[in-house]
Order: C-alpha cells, then structure tokens, then sequence
C-alpha cells in the first residue's frame, strides 16, 4: 500500500509495510535474477551439451598401422601422406600441394577401410566415413548436399580424412544416360575437391573394387591422383592377420597359426579376421577352455564353403600349376636378361591368378627384332613351363598369349620384321593378304615358344626351384629370386 501526501511528494510507508514490501521486491528481484540466469544460462547449458555431442560425433580412431597387419608396401607409401599431414607448414614454405585425393582399391576386405582409420588414427586426424551409395538419392540436389555438408564438417575439424568407400556409386563413368542426381553428386564432390585450399589438411580416400569404372575427372592430377592397389594378403601377410586377429583369445599351444596361413591361400583380411571370431564361437559353444585346431578346421571350412566364388580359393593343385607358370615367366625374364623382375607373386589380383612384376624401365624409344622376340619368349615361358612339367597347358596363359600375338602381328604389319620384309600392311591389304600374314604370325610364335621350351627345359632344375619357393612362400621379391637363382646356379654347376 502506497500512501501518497499531495503537498511533499512524500511518501510514508509504515514499517511493517515496508518490511512486507523491502521482502516483495527481494523476491522480485531475485526472481528476475534467476529468470534472467536461467533465460541465459538455459541457451548456454544447451550449446555446451550440442558441442558435446558434436565433439562426440567426430571420430578420432585408435587405430594404428600396428593394428593392420601385412601390407607394409602400402604403408610404406602411406608415411609420406602422414609426414604431409603432421607437418603441413613444412611443405606449404617449400610450395608443394599436400595431396587431396588417394585412391584405394582392390578387392573387398582387404583392409582399406582399416588403413584409412588407421591413417587417421597415426595423425590424429577427424575420421568422416561415408559410402557412395550413401549419396546416391532419388532426389536431385540431396546427394550433393550431402557431400558438401560432410566436407563442411571435415573443413572445422581439419585436419580430417574423408573416407568414401564404394566411390563408384557416384564417381562410376558418366554414360550418355546421363543420372541428373548422380552427376551432381559427382560435380559436387569434384568441386569441394578443388576448392578446399592447401592450408587446410583434408585428405580425401576413396576405395573401390574396380578401379576401371570410375570416371576419368575424379582421377585426374589434384583429385584422386594417388592410387594404390590393396590386394589379399600372402603367406606371411596371413600369419600376422591371424596373429592380429588371435591376440587377444586364448589359442590351444598346439595351434599353429603359420599353418593355418598356408592352408588359407587366397582368402582376404575379412575372411581370416571372420574364421578367428567363428573359431572363438565355437570354443564357446564346445565349452572349450581355449580355441584348439578342432575348432580353427571348421572355421576355415565353414568360411570357404561360404564363398561363392569357387576360385577364391585356389585348389593346392591349381596353386602348383600357378607357381609353375609365374616361374616360367621369371626364369625366361632372368635368362633373356629382359626386364628386371621386381616381383613374382601366385597372390590373385584381378582376374589373374599370378602376376610378375619388372621394375619400372627407362623410357626406350627403339626396340630391336630380338628384343621383341624375347619379350614374346617372356610371355610364352608360363605355357612352356605348364607343358614341361604337367604334359598339358591351362586356360591360364590366355592373356599372354594376346599380348605375345600383338607383338607378333605389329613385327610383321608394322615393323618389316618379318619374312615379308619392310612392307606395311593397312587393313585393306591385311585383309587381301592375310593368309601371308598369318602364316608369318605363327612362324614368329612357333619359333619363340619352341625355344623358350627348349630354354625351361635345359634349366628345368631352376624353373623347379623357384616354383617350388613361389609355392611356399607364395611372394617372391627381385632379390629373393636373385638368391635362388645364385644357390641353384651353384649346385648345378658343382653337379656338372
Ligand atoms: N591387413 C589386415 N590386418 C588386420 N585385419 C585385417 C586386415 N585386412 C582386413 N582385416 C580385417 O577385415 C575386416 C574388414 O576389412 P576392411 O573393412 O578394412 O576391408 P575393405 O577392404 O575396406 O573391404 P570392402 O572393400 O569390402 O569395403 C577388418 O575390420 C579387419 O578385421
Ligand atoms: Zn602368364
């Protein structure tokens, strides 16, 4: 209550009023304050917890390269990216561009998911997974804002790694069908790719199964111009994933993991991480106190019968024949001196079941008649060393004899080195005269696999030692078959 006295502008207020009133406007006042506190504080209170959640969101791995087990190719080209991400500064002073894009492929579960969480986890970098198919909408414009809202995010938590598996979903060649959505998305990721500037470290991995698929703009110099194959583990490559994969279970003494590996050719990262868990179940279900051989056997077979593709497997009498013909190939190459063997694998990669690798030749612009002819050898030694040692030859030396019958064919339509002499045949007179033509092909041919018959043959004693090695450790480097060849050349020479 107010008393108001009209002459003063006094007012009186008695004193229990007052003391009611002085209470009033404390609790008003404190009211307000804590009306205000909470009007502010609310807002505050619930940011915090959104930056929580945020910071929660971003995935910073534990993994380490330590944890990936084998590849140690890959991960030796791997540090130069992890030297670019931890010390940008040292390579913007010198103008270099940090890379934005890798590529990884190769066939599935092979570790290349791991490995870019493991890049991430090496350089404590944001980890934003994704999968192309994840981008691939019904609706034009929602696959693009989605990959430019993920890029948003990796720009405020660089530095990050973006890893984009199936990258085919969206980076597939574009057709004269043209997908108005996919091309977006596609457009869309080309333009982030090109955009974030080189202060930034955002590294962008793809992976894909097949590398031929994706459209040439994602591959070009400054997107995804660093691709390296991750293919499935050999012999010892096998041992460590399973050694990796058991570390933590208890495992009977009487269970030998490298003969497990061996017994495992051709099956990728996935399929042995998947038999150690099946054998761990299994012991469970056994009321094992460890997981022993018994339960490691039916794991193996369970996975392999699971596989649907039969050659996923090699059968041990197809991995002999293999062995052989990579051997046949490696020997010749040695013999003729052609190019330098780097590497002989009976791995699987692709569609082939082996593969030799030469180390990379200086640019050579000539070549000679023999030369040629030597490089049709090397591509024949496979089959020779099939019929040498097993009486029959496979379907295996399909693509090298395409590749020796092109060499051929350019000798005699192309080159003059032939019988028909310094003439060039253009398709019109190929097609007039091509029985002369054919008959000088095969001669090529004949002659080139005759000899390199007769070559295997006189050295039959090394083909068996390096194929006898291959079969075992299923992996040979330049060196190892440098070594084999040096020992064997010794016995032999002793023995003579
Ligand atoms: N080199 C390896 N070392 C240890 N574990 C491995 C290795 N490779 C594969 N694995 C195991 O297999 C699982 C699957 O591997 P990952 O997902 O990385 O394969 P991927 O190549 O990305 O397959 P996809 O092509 O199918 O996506 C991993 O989680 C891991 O358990
Ligand atoms: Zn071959």
């Amino acid at each position: 209550m107010i008393f108001f006295n009209g002459n003063s502008h006094y007012v009186h207020i008695p004193s229990a009023y007052r003391f009611v009133l002085i209470l009033f406007c404390l609790s008003l006042l404190i009211g307000y304050v804590r009306l205000d506190k909470s009007a502010q504080l609310e807002p505050v209170h619930i940011k915090m917890d959104r930056d929580d959640k945020q910071n929660k969101n971003i995935n910073k791995p534990s993994i380490r390269f330590n944890d990936v087990a084998g590849l140690d190719e890959v991960k030796e080209e791997l540090f130069e990216i992890i030297d670019f991400i931890k010390h940008p500064t040292k390579y913007h002073k010198m103008g270099a561009k940090i890379p934005k894009g890798i590529l990884f492929y190769g066939p599935p579960g092979t570790g290349k998911t791991l490995l870019a969480q493991a890049l991430a986890g090496e350089t404590d970098s944001s980890f934003f997974p994704a999968s192309g198919s994840e981008f691939v909408e019904k609706y034009v414009g929602v696959g693009a804002k989605r990959v430019r809202s993920l890029f948003e995010k990796a720009k405020k938590t660089s530095p990050s790694i973006i890893f984009i598996d199936e990258i085919d979903a969206i980076g597939a060649k574009r057709t004269s069908e043209s997908n108005n959505e996919k091309d977006q998305t596609l457009n869309q990721l080309l333009i982030e790719m090109d955009g974030f500037h080189s202060e930034q470290t955002i590294i962008v991995i793809g992976a894909t199964n097949r590398l031929d698929l994706l459209d040439e703009a994602l591959l070009r110099p400054g997107r995804f111009d660093r691709h390296i194959f991750i293919g499935n583990p050999d012999l010892r490559a096998r041992e460590e994933i399973l050694m990796v994969h058991t570390k933590n279970k208890p495992i009977d003494p009487s269970v030998n993991i490298k003969e497990l590996a061996q017994r495992t050719h051709g099956l990728s990262g996935a399929h042995l991480s998947n038999i150690a868990n099946e054998a761990a179940i299994l012991a469970v279900r056994n009321n094992k106190s460890a997981i022993g051989i018994d339960e490691f056997n039916e794991a193996i077979e369970k996975v392999i019968a699971g596989l649907q593709r039969k050659n996923a497997v090699i059968l041990d009498k197809e991995k002999r024949k293999v062995s052989f013909h990579e051997a046949g190939h490696a020997l010749m190459g040695k013999i003729l001196n052609c190019d330098l063997v780097s590497k002989v694998s009976i791995v699987p990669r692709g569609e082939a079941l082996g593969y030799v690798m030469y180390a990379p030749e200086e640019d050579r612009y000539l070549t000679t008649t023999n030369e040629l002819k030597n490089k049709i050898k090397v591509l024949l030694g496979g089959r020779c060393a099939e019929q040498l040692i097993f009486g029959e030859v496979s379907t295996g030396a399909k693509d090298d004899l395409k590749k020796a019958n092109t060499i051929a064919y350019q000798m005699v339509c192309e080159y003059g080195m032939s019988n028909l002499k310094n003439r060039v045949f253009e398709p019109t007179l190929i097609r007039n005269c091509y029985p002369l033509i054919d008959k000088e092909i095969k001669k090529i041919i004949d002659e080139c696999y005759e000899d390199a018959f007769q070559t295997l043959e006189k050295h039959s004693h090394l083909l068996s030692a390096i194929a006898t090695e291959l079969y075992k450790k299923e992996t040979l480097t330049g060196q190892e078959l440098e070594n084999i060849l040096k020992l064997n050349e010794q016995k032999y020479s002793l023995s003579i």
